[in-house]
């Protein structure tokens, strides 16, 4: 296709957006190129789900081999090897590397392991000089994390560093009080280490229900995990025997030997020359776009992360997928419908959502009911394990059409996916009591709430 231009496409930033955007063009026939200057696969791959997922089933292991004994195994001499999992961990984030490569060159797609920027409507600089021109550009360059200022707050790691850890840390202090805080607080603290989450407002997993979001705090609290609300950090200095002393704002000095900061993540537009060339940046940074993912140029498209729409990968590669359809594919525009987004926190228990919360339906649709069940998992009364599972179902209007599911549980995302569907597709309650439970399940509970 390409004819003035070196390229059709040239996407910056090979993580979910990024990769799915130019393998899909690619397939439409389009001449692509892509830069990455760190690692194919991006944030997802290499430093957020996919290595996190794997740390989740690690340390879930810790409760699994406690309550085991209950269920008449006895297991002598059980340890913990971190080093051993963090390698296993990195073996598989490589062979993921591999074959989102794979994909991309099998599609023909031009990698260059390069930083880019934008020097022109339509040319990109690569950090070694070469210049290069496309008819098209997406951005797909993601977002880090942001640092918060605080005196010794470079002596503070974020999530990319957690996983490269060379021991489990006996003592962690993890600012925020979000996705990632209450992921690695999970993690961590199955592991062994004594975890202190700090926040600066007095809610956590703000977008969640709140009975659930309760719910996790208590069980946190009950599973060691200590909270510290209201509370911002006033110095991180170093000890010399290694670790760091750290203030806390109406909180004695304490010693520790990680601080983790999980306060939220920055669109990554620095240095890109956007608004050299016209693009327009939000509040944030963000690349502002329309629903077709276009900026206000309309040859310069952007998905995911830095877009600030909503930070997952399933939305940046729907956004990547939808962009390559609407640009180079035979059929008409298709913009993502981000409504109804089901998701997931990867706790210790997990919380899974889709929909509007308690509170939300009732300040935006008026009277609603709500449907819960609050029980104990089989397999943790067996254990002996005092850890209650909590769903909630918010309906909407006299057919009761469900507009939020909300659950705390073992198993809840896997459980969610195929709730979402129903959500999705407009189902009521009526229609989820005409399905005859799976009997002895905790999913079953969705067709039996009261
Ligand atoms: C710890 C953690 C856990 C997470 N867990 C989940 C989860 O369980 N489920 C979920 O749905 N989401 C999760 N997320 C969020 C998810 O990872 C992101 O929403 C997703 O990766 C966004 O994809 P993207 O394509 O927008 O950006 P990214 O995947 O971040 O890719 C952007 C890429 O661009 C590259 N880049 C940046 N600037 C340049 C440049 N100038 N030149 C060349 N390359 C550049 C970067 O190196 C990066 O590889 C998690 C995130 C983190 C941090
Ligand atoms: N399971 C998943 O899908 C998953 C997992 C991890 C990350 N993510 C994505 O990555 C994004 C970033 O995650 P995150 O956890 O960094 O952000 P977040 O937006 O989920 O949470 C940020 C938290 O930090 C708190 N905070 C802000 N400034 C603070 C400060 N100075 N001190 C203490 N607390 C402070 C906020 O009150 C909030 O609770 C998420 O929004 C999500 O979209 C998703």
């Amino acid at each position: 296709m390409a004819d003035q231009y070196d390229y059709d496409l040239f996407t910056i930033g090979a993580g979910s957006g990024g990769v799915r955007a130019s393998r899909v063009a690619a397939a439409h026939g389009a001449k692509v190129a892509i830069a990455e200057e760190h690692r194919v696969g991006g944030t997802c791959v290499i430093r957020g789900c996919v290595p996190k997922k794997m740390l989740v089933y690690g340390a879930h292991f810790a409760e699994d081999l406690e309550d085991c004994q209950k269920f008449g195994w006895s297991i002598e001499g059980k340890s913990f090897d971190w080093k051993k999992l963090r390698d296993n961990v990195f073996d598989d984030v490589s062979r993921i590397e591999d074959a989102y490569t794979d994909t991309l060159e099998n599609h023909d797609v031009e990698i260059f392991k390069q930083t880019a920027k934008l020097t022109g409507p339509h040319e990109i600089t690569l950090e070694d000089g070469t210049k290069l021109t496309a008819k098209y550009i997406l951005i797909a360059t993601g977002a880090r994390p942001r640092m918060p200022e605080c005196q010794g707050a470079e002596h503070a790691i974020s999530s990319n560093e957690a996983f490269h850890l060379d021991d489990v840390p006996k003592k962690i202090v993890i600012a925020g009080g979000g996705y990632i805080a209450n992921e690695f607080a999970g993690i961590f603290n199955e592991f062994g280490s004594r975890v202190t989450i700090v926040n600066r407002g007095d809610t956590l997993l703000r977008q969640y229900d709140e009975a659930v979001r309760d719910r996790l705090l208590q069980i946190s609290i009950t599973k060691g995990i200590e909270f510290k609300f209201n509370t911002i950090f006033e110095y991180i200095k170093p000890c010399d025997d290694g670790g760091y002393f750290v203030k806390m704002s109406d909180c004695d000095e304490v010693k520790v030997d990680v601080v983790m900061f999980a306060v939220g993540r920055i669109p990554n537009t620095g240095g890109l020359g956007l608004e050299d060339i016209g693009v327009e940046l939000g509040e944030k940074g963000e690349v502002v776009v329309d629903r077709f993912s276009k900026t206000n140029l309309d040859h310069i498209y952007a998905v995911g992360d830095v877009t600030d729409r909503v930070q997952l990968t399933p939305v940046a590669i729907r956004e990547g997928q939808a962009f390559a359809d609407s640009v180079f594919g035979p059929n008409d525009p298709v913009a993502v419908d981000h409504s109804c987004i089901p998701s997931a926190v990867f706790s210790h228990p997990p919380i899974a959502a889709v929909g509007m919360t308690e509170g939300e339906a009732k300040n935006s649709l008026g009277s609603v009911k709500v449907y819960q069940s609050d029980f104990r998992a089989m397999k943790n009364v067996v254990a002996g394990r005092n850890e209650r599972s909590l769903f909630k179902m918010i309906c909407e209007g006299d057919n009761e059409r469900i507009v939020g599911i909300h659950m705390i549980s073992p198993e809840a995302p896997e459980m969610m996916q195929a709730a979402a569907i129903a959500v999705k597709a407009g189902l009521t309650k009526a229609d989820f009591d005409a399905t005859t439970a799976i009997h002895p399940t905790m999913a079953e509970e969705l067709v039996l709430m009261r």
